[in-house]
């Protein structure tokens, strides 16, 4: 049997009379590619907020590696290995791409203190940041100031910064939103090269980016998981058809 890196027990939660998320149930295990789906107000980002500390669920656990994490703050939980993407535009977009990565990277270290005065000492961050930029297609865009990128460029940058902190299970809260359909390919083929051996959970609207890149999907409909299986399965599934799919 597989080990998980992340478990959902049983996860519940309500807004006041609000039943957001029923009892949401999931794990996933390295090289995983899922894909959370469903009509909007299905409660995804409220589960994906409960992941990764965001929210404390009201009943329920969240296993992380193994261990329980469902009291922990986002840090420590970041710490444990688990990233989510940052919304660029709360960093500094005003810094050069590859300084924003070098940050996150020393943050990473336990270095950002310290080090903030004399970055360029840090040899070692840097290859590191340059190797990561390549990775995403952004080498050539290493000193241009993030809020210059085009939209698409700043959600691989986004990408860039979540792989900065080395996690084995990566949290992507719809990464292709915004994005031009013109440059959805360099976006997939991005999270096509993400290591093989993380664990990628994935919140997304783009079904054809769902269908290409997910190999198990898990659809949400009124805060209950209502399907769990591969794309081909979840595409015939007449319960999905109905409540998300036909639309
Ligand atoms: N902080 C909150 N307080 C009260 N109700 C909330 C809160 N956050 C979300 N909700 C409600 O919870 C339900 C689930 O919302 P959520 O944003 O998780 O859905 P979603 O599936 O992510 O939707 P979308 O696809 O539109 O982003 C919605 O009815 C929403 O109005």
């Amino acid at each position: 049997m597989t080990t998980a890196l992340l478990e959902l027990r049983g996860v519940d939660k309500r807004f006041g009379g609000l039943h957001v998320t029923r009892s949401v149930s999931f794990a996933l295990a390295a090289g995983d590619r899922m894909a959370l789906i469903g009509p909007n107000g299905a409660g995804k980002t409220t589960l994906v907020n409960q992941i990764s500390g965001v929210l404390q669920p009201d009943a329920g656990a969240i296993h992380l590696l193994g261990e329980d994490v469902t009291r922990l703050p986002q840090a420590k939980r970041v710490r444990r290995g688990l990233a989510r993407t940052f919304q660029i535009t709360t960093l500094a977009p005003h810094f050069p791409v590859q300084r924003q990565v070098e940050l996150a990277l020393l943050e990473r270290e336990g270095l950002t203190g310290r080090a903030w005065r004399c970055v360029d000492a840090y040899a070692g961050v840097r290859a590191e940041a340059l190797e990561l930029l390549s990775r995403f297609g952004l080498r050539e865009h290493a000193a241009t100031p993030t809020q210059d990128l085009a939209y698409g460029e700043q959600r691989l940058v986004e990408m860039a910064l979540a792989l900065a902190l080395r996690p084995r299970v990566l949290l992507l809260d719809e990464p292709m939103a915004g994005v031009p359909k013109g440059d959805g390919g360099r976006l997939l083929t991005a999270l096509e090269s993400l290591p093989r051996d993380l664990a990628v959970l994935i919140i997304e609207h783009d079904m054809d980016l769902v269908f290409r890149f997910a190999t198990r999907i898990v659809v949400l409909a009124e805060g209950a998981v209502l399907a769990d299986g591969d794309p081909e399965t979840i595409r015939r599934d007449p319960q999905v058809r109905a409540a998300y799919l036909g639309h």
